[in-house]
């Protein structure tokens, strides 16, 4: 008979997942995964179950890394929460398998995996594509990724200023609160970017917020939230100027708002030739003005050397999350337990 499965809690999971030994097994698994080996890595786009009555979501993220012997999937559910709501927005837990077997061999919180994969990803697209001077980085949104993208970002670059702005100033008040360090506070997103090198937005807003006509040419964005095809936190100029890399391109095709919306600008009218009296013909116009904002490479087509890293561009990284990250961060998780007993 199998094991129990090890449990651990968010306490233990945040403090045996390390940044340093993070990173570097997210670049590895990332440059493989794009190169679409499916003998070595099977990841399907994640099912998302919609929750309408509470405005929530939840999502099945599996992955299986045959080379490595992990087989994982997380669980997540999140939330547009109202202002001022206690309740975090991302909850999840993750479960790995043993591969050959079938049974669950740990099952773990999966708030902190979430927080620190997607920054430490982030992290990683900021080392290839912010500009070589970069002393001014941007946060928006003050909650719990806003959070581990602040941890990671001022530990692995030296900037000279950090921003933050919230919807309310008092959230990002008490962001700063929890600070060792300087960081400004801002009044409007405006203000927040003008003249920013690094800009790092992780809000719920369904929306755009970032307007590319604020943003300096050259700068870096990477982009954590608007996970709904139909939730947007940059506008149309920003996501046609700049060079766009997502994490994943299935991914981004069947979620990312801020790139399916981004040529949806005039909607001209079918008609058929039958309603003028002649033969039975469909003809369609143009269903847009402009077209979609070009995804050019997926960050892990640009770790495997396939694709360049355009750093003298204006560049958005697009990051919707995959079960790839939390599977090896899961298994570094386990690993380092073991170790321990
Ligand atoms: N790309 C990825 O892999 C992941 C993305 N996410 C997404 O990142 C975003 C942030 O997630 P968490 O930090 O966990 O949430 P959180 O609830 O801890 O923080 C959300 C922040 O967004 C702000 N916000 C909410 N609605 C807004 C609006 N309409 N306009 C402007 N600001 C607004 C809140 O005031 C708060 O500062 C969410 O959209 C979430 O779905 C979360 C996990 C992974
Ligand atoms: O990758 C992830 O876990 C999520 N992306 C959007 C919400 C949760």
């Amino acid at each position: 008979m199998s094991e129990s499965p090890v449990l651990l809690n968010k306490h233990e999971v945040e403090r045996l997942l390390t940044y340093d030994d993070l990173i570097p097994r997210l670049e590895s698994v990332m440059g493989k995964f794009s190169k679409r080996d499916s003998s070595e890595i099977i990841q399907p786009v994640r099912s998302v179950v919609p929750i309408q009555q509470h405005s929530g979501f939840l999502g099945v993220m599996p992955a299986y890394l045959a080379n490595e012997g992990i087989l994982c999937t997380k669980i997540v559910t999140f939330y547009q929460r109202a202002e001022g709501s206690s309740l975090p927005s991302t909850q999840a837990t993750v479960l790995l398998f043993h591969p050959e077997h079938g049974h669950v061999t740990a099952i773990m919180d999966g708030e902190a995996i979430t927080a620190k994969r997607t920054a430490a990803v982030s992290a990683i697209s900021a080392k290839l594509f912010k500009p070589a001077l970069s002393e001014v980085l941007c946060i928006l949104g003050s909650g719990q990724q806003a959070r581990s993208h602040y941890d990671v970002f001022t530990k692995l670059f030296k900037f000279k200023e950090v921003r933050v702005w919230s919807r309310r100033k008092e959230m990002a008040q008490r962001f700063v609160n929890d600070l060792q360090d300087p960081v400004t506070v801002c009044s409007s997103v405006k203000e927040a970017v003008i003249g920013a090198d690094v800009i790092v937005t992780a809000t719920g807003a369904s929306q755009p917020i970032l307007f590319g006509e604020w943003v300096k040419p050259g700068a870096h964005i990477a982009a954590v939230g608007a996970c709904r095809p139909d939730w947007r936190e940059l506008d149309d100029v920003l996501m046609r100027e700049a060079v766009v890399y997502v994490d994943s391109r299935e991914g981004a095709t069947a979620e990312s708002g801020d790139i399916i919306l981004s040529g949806v600008c005039i909607t001209f009218h079918q008609y058929n030739i039958a309603d003028l009296g002649h033969h039975r013909h469909t003809y369609s116009t143009p269903k847009s003005l402009f077209s979609q904002a070009e995804v050019f490479a997926e960050l892990g087509e640009v770790l495997n050397g396939s694709f360049p890293a355009r750093r003298e561009k204006t560049t958005v990284f697009k990051s919707l999350g995959m079960g790839i990250q939390d599977a090896v961060s899961a298994k570094l998780v386990l690993e380092k337990w073991n170790s321990e007993h």
